[in-house]
Parts: C-alpha cells; structure tokens; sequence
C-alpha cells in the first residue's frame, strides 16, 4: 500500500527501520555528514536560509556549489539534504546496481496529484513496472513515427500565429508560445485532444492549473513541514481548486475517449486498453488518470524550456544560427513537409539543443538513493535509503569535464568525436537509469523539429537589453523572453546530399526500450 507523503514524512522522523519513503533528512542516512560542507551562516533552527531566495532554489544551490564544492548540503529548517554536482560522485550515483531513483522533494510533493504514476511513482509500487511495460511501446521508433505529421501540424498553428504577430509588427512571446505548442503537441499525439490554445491569448486553464500545482510542490520543500498547513493556507486552498481542475479536466477527456469506443492507438488507448504482455493486467480507472497528468505535464512544461531556451542562445549567437540555418536548408532543401527521417539528419540542430540542455536542463535535477549501505565515490558513507540529489546545472558546468569554459555556448561540444571522449555520465538532463525519461525521444524529435521550422522561416532579432532571467516552478524556463522576427525566403529545392553529415544518434534504433535506448550516447558512456 502506498504511503502518502505525510505518513512517509512521519516515518522517517521516527526513524522507522523499514526504508521510509518521501523525504527523509540527511542526518538519517549520511553517518559522516559532518564532512560534507554546508553553507557558513547556518542558523539554529531555520539552517541555511541566509541571504537564500525562496522562488529561486536551483540557482541559489548552483551559487552555493560553486561555494561549497561538488558534494554539498543545506538545510531549509528540519530538511537537510546532500546534493552532488562533480562528475565523479554523480557518475557513482548512475550505477544502477547500487543506487535507484528517490521520490523525494519536489517529486513526492506531488504525489497528491500524480500519485502511482511514472513519474511520481515508488519503485516498489507494481503499478510503476505495469504502466511502463504498457506504455513503452508508444515510444516506440514506429509510434514516433506516427506522431510526426501531428506535430508538424501543431507547429503549423505556431507558425500562423507567429506570422500574424510579426505582421502586427509585435514580438512573440518566447516561453509562453513554447508552452502553448508543447502542450497542444502532447495533447493531440498522446489523448487525440485540442486544448484550443493557441486561439486563446491567455493560457488555457489548464496550464495555469499546472503552474499553480508545480509551483506549491516547489514551496512546500521551504517551509518547515509542521507549520506548512498554517503557513500555507490560502496557497494550500489554491492548490486543492487546481488539482480538482485538473482531475476534471482529465476525466472528461478520459470519458469522451471512453464514449467514442477508442481512437487510433495512441497514448490514451493504450492506458484504457492495452494489456500486460505477460501478466494480461491493464491499469485502473484510477492510475489512467494518474497517468494522463503525468503525461500531460510532464510531456510539455520541460520541451518548452528547452526550446526557449534554445531559442535564447540562436537569438544571441547569429553565426550559430546562420550555420544551423544552413543545415535545415541543406537537409530538408524546398519541401514543405519534411519527414521523419529528415529530422534525424539535422546534427547541428540537435546539438544547439543538446548544448542548451547542458547548460539550463529543465527538469534541473533528480534524486538517487542507496539501494544498501555503501559509500559514495569512496568518500562518503551512506546507509541504504540515503539520497542525494543530483545538481545537473551543475554537473553540466564541471570544468573538469566541460573545461574552464564551461559557461560558453556550443553546440560543437557535441561533436561524435567529442561525445566519445568525453567521461560517461556527465551529460543528464533526461535522469538516469530505469526511471529516465521515456519521453526522451518525443521530446528531442518535436524540438529539433520546431526549432528547424522557425530557424528555416524566420531570423530572429533579440531586444540587446534582455538580460537572462531564469523562472523556477520545479521546471525552469527563461523568464519574460521575447523576440522581434523578420521573414527569410524559403530556400529553392536542393536536394544535395551533404557529404559532411555525421552519423550520430539521431532516433531510437529498433528494439530494446526506446526509453532507455542510448541513455548515453551523449555523454559518451
Ligand atoms: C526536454 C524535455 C524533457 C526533459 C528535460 C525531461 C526530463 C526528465 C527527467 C530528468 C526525468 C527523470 C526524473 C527523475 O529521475 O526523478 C524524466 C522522467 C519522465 N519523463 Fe521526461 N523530460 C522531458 C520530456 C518528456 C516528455 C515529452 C514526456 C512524455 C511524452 C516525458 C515524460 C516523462 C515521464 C513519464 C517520466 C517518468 C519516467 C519513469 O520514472 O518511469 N518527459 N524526464
């Protein structure tokens, strides 16, 4: 039976010998913590809370790793946790035979929403191996293929709205559009759904909903969790409307679907339908609605930050975006619709994205925790059930492994040859292990696909002034980011092959599970 997070939150005060779930402090599982270093102005009882910015967590600890070093804690009143950033400790923590993912923090405070979905899930909760060995197969090379000519359509709506504004003579809104894409590119692929937003100039309800729910799990971590219910009241309330607006919302799509006797297969028919391949089980009325959360959060608010971002760094480097240009205008010539393997071609472009994922991935970090008593990269003892979260902003700036020049844009660190040599395990913004991200190819082909649609139809003009300013709501995305756009001719058909093309990898190769398919071919594991 699973815990709720509270009930976990009290086992581990209690110090229950059983593995306790949610979070637990550090002090439970780290018996020489006292060697790990902690910021200086620790305060009795409240902890590290100097100077500390209470809607900016991941960039107040990339400022105190920088401090403190690659494994370090802080303590946010009774919370203490470690957290990693140096390639070498975070490389240990990606073996899977002695560490396995741990729902803590951010994650298991959402669990009143997501519950036993995948990605909220306890590894020891059935419904996690049950939903996945489902769900698996909608990743699949053949089922990705299947949802290109509907992303290209969603990206044709962006691509209407964005002609409208630059005719207007208006900039677009950089993460707003991203998100309004996303979500209608999962919507449509995965639960044959049209949220409609792009005709709406506010978001729809249902991201507002989202953003309101992602940003109450970010606050519980910074208020001491006894005083949470008073100290959050009125947020707590807001929270409850959004979870019931978003379980409406799901289980109106969920009959209409029901209703309609089945749709083409995708995401949803499989969560209503499909059976276990061995064990014949399907998922319950109530894990379907889990899941289709999950999907629908977790399948747009990470993809918009990356593309945003993405955008941010072509905005600011015209000689990156000239050569990427080139590249789509090289592959895809003067077709209309490129295909599905045109999109695999485009390395540079990929690139761009991986490099901007490198340096603000937008799911910033995930958490590890021992699967028995060991020690962390022969340093630091840890009893089983201990965790630590890795800092991947950080991870992917260790000079050791980016070089002192770290912070710079580009793309070419991704380089086959670069890829190669470079250690294994220091490239992770999809996690690690058997809980990585499945969506990891869905995510990359839609991106790559829509930056190569505005990189191909638009030059893009960045306002000078704009400062980077990086919004924190679990998810990170570039704050109030715009951009003013002119038309560029669509190049004439030109269908040489470039013979300077590099075979990387570019999509998911036929068998195995495509959610973990080359988990690190990137980071040159
Ligand atoms: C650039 C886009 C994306 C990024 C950076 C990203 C990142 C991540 C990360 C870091 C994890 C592991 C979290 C942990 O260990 O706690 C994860 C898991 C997950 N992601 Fe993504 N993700 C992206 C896109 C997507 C998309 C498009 C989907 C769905 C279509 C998706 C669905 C999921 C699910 C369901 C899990 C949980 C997997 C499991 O535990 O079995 N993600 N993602």
């Amino acid at each position: 039976m699973a815990q709720t997070t509270e009930s976990a939150r009290t086992t581990a005060a209690t110090g229950d010998s059983r593995l306790p779930k949610g979070f637990r402090s550090a002090e439970l599982g780290w018996p020489e913590l006292n060697r790990v270093p902690h910021p200086p102005r620790r305060l009795p009882l409240l902890g590290d809370v100097v100077g500390v910015d209470r809607r900016k967590p991941v960039q107040d600890s990339m400022r105190l790793a920088r401090e403190l070093g690659p494994v370090f804690r802080r303590r946010i009143f009774n919370k203490e946790i470690v957290l990693v950033w140096g390639a070498g400790p975070a490389a240990d923590l990606a073996d899977e035979s002695r560490f396995a993912k741990h729902v803590g923090l951010g994650v298991a405070n959402l669990r009143p929403i997501a519950g036993d979905g995948l990605f909220t899930a306890y590894n020891h909760e059935p419904n996690w191996q049950l939903a996945h060995d489902v769900l698996v197969p909608g990743f699949s090379r053949d089922a990705m293929e299947g949802y290109h000519g509907m992303m290209l359509a969603v990206a044709g709506r962006l691509t209407d709205r964005w002609d409208r504004e630059l005719a207007a003579g208006r900039p677009v809104d950089v993460p707003g559009d991203m998100t309004k894409l996303t979500l209608e590119t999962i919507a449509r692929t995965g639960f044959g759904h049209d949220f409609g937003s792009f005709e709406r100039d506010r978001p729809h309800p249902f991201v507002s909903a989202m953003i309101g729910t992602l940003t109450y799990a970010q606050r519980l971590n910074a208020v001491p969790g006894p005083l949470a219910p008073l100290l959050l009241r009125g947020a707590a309330r807001r929270n409850a409307a959004d979870m019931a607006y978003l379980n409406r919302t799901v289980d109106a799509l969920v009959e209409e679907r029901r209703g309609s006797g089945g749709g083409d297969g995708d995401l949803l028919d499989r969560m209503l339908a499909t059976e276990h391949p061995s064990t014949g089980e399907k998922l319950s009325a109530q894990n379907v609605r889990r899941q289709v959360i999950t999907f629908l959060v977790a399948g747009h608010e990470t993809t918009s930050g990356a593309l945003s971002f993405a955008l941010y760094y072509l905005a600011r480097h015209p000689d990156i975006a000239a050569r990427a240009r080139a590249e789509v205008d090289r592959v895809w010539g003067g077709t209309g619709r490129p295909g599905y393997e045109q999109v695999a071609k485009l390395r540079y472009v990929r690139r761009v994205l991986d490099e901007s994922l490198r340096l603000w991935p937008t799911a910033p970090a995930f958490a590890r925790e021992a699967r028995g008593d060991t020690v962390l990269a022969g340093e630091h003892p840890m009893l089983r059930g201990a965790w630590a979260l890795v800092l991947t902003p950080m991870l992917h700036r260790d000079p050791a492994v980016w070089g002192e020049n770290a912070e710079d844009f580009d793309p070419d660190r991704f380089t086959p040859q670069a890829v190669r040599t470079r250690a294994p395990h220091s490239f992770k913004p999809f996690g690690t292990g058997l809980r990585a991200c499945i969506g990891r190819q869905f995510a990359l082909h839609e991106a790559t696909l829509v930056l190569a649609l505005l990189l191909r139809r638009y030059h893009f003009h960045a306002d000078p002034a704009y400062q980077l300013k990086v919004t924190e709501r679990l998810t990170l995305l570039p704050e109030d980011f715009r951009l003013r756009l002119s038309r560029r001719p669509l190049p004439g058909r030109s269908a040489e092959p470039d013979p300077a093309a590099e075979r990387e990898d570019g999509g998911t190769p036929g068998g195995g599970c495509p959610a973990h398919a080359n988990e690190d071919a990137e980071s040159g594991g």
